[in-house]
């Protein structure tokens, strides 16, 4: 396994990404890369692009169906109508047996078990029925990433700030409701005024402007897919959303309609970043936020109103 370092990236970036930074302490250690018939570092950097911020670029040549790097997320958390059958942590589905070796309560896994027990033992405890019902009842799904996050500040999984390297989005629904129910569900657990100093309605609406424009909808394929047209059709046969995770190295590709890199999960909620076909060293590289088969008006209005963005890419400069 290996690790993004300061040493692949441009010089504005270098004191950013650096893992010295206190805002990457516990996300850059989650960016691991393995690439197929490559040995080496993941062959990207993050620089500043011309019109859509930071982006990602291409330090080498990459091959068609190329591996470029994986990723672990920063949070993680299930759809609230797949709480039940998937895994606390890695959304894998569980096996339902009397094995009880590999599932240990709602994870899949021993491992998956370690990893998050200090802050799945403290969300247990909480009485989070009221912010179930109200996120059911609106259709909200990003309120549960920042629950997960406040969760894993107060066990000392995380910092508060672990996300805040991404960019935010510009306009943040109303929050004093969420944000009071998320408060009393805490304050039921009698948590030491100090470790709550953190959870202020500033915290939480900075945290959620950016889930909001950087979380991925989780939608496994099963089995293994190593060529494009496997790629392709097990995109189309994907379940429903398993659940919404937050990335930091996959939240600074940029979109495009006809992208050059798919982000997939094959069955769990670690993210695979292939390249669709080949790209050159110093192209950037860009994967699809929305369903690229609408025509070019429906893609402009969700671009608009979901992400906050005028599409520039390409193909939509061309009108397709
Ligand atoms: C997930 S972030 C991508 C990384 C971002 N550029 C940054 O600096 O962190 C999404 C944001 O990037 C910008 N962006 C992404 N794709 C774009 C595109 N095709 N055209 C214009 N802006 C884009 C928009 O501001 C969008 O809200």
């Amino acid at each position: 396994m290996l690790f993004v370092t300061s040493r692949y990236l441009s010089p504005q970036f270098k004191k950013l990404l650096s893992p010295s930074n206190p805002l990457l302490k516990f996300s850059i250690s989650t960016i691991s890369t393995t690439t197929t018939n490559h040995v080496g570092p993941p062959p990207i950097r993050v620089d500043i692009t011309e019109s859509a911020g930071r982006g990602v670029f291409a330090t080498r040549r990459i091959e068609a169906a190329e591996l470029i790097h994986t990723a672990k997320p920063v949070i993680s958390h299930p759809s609230l109508s797949k709480i039940d059958c998937v895994c606390y942590l890695c959304l894998k589905k569980l096996k339902f047996s009397n094995d009880s070796q590999t599932r240990v309560d709602r994870f899949c896994s021993e491992e998956c078990h370690q990893e998050a027990k200090a802050y799945y033992e403290l969300e247990k405890k909480a009485d989070w029925s009221d912010y179930h019902k109200y996120c059911r009842n609106l259709g909200l799904k990003y309120p549960l990433l920042v629950k997960r996050l406040a969760c894993m500040v107060i066990a000392g999984a995380a910092s508060a700030d672990c996300i805040h390297i991404l960019q935010p989005a510009h306009i943040i629904p109303k929050i004093e409701v969420e944000y009071s129910m998320l408060r009393s569900a805490i304050e039921g657990l009698n948590i030491t005024k100090e470790n709550l100093n953190f959870l202020s309605e500033q915290w939480y609406a900075d945290v959620l402007a950016r889930v909001r424009i950087n979380a991925f909808r989780i939608e496994m394929v099963a089995g293994s897919y190593d060529d494009l047209h496997a790629l392709a059709a097990a995109s189309v046969e994907a379940e429903a959303g398993v659940g919404n995770a937050v990335y930091i190295l996959p939240s600074f590709y940029n979109h495009d309609c006809d992208p050059n890199v798919h982000i997939i999960w094959i069955d769990s909620v670690h993210a695979r970043l292939k390249a669709l076909r080949d790209i050159e060293e110093g192209e950037e590289l860009r994967i699809c936020y929305i369903d690229a088969s609408l025509d070019h008006n429906a893609r402009q209005d969700i671009l608009q109103g979901g992400f906050g963005f005028k599409c520039s890419c390409p193909r939509c400069l061309s009108s397709d």
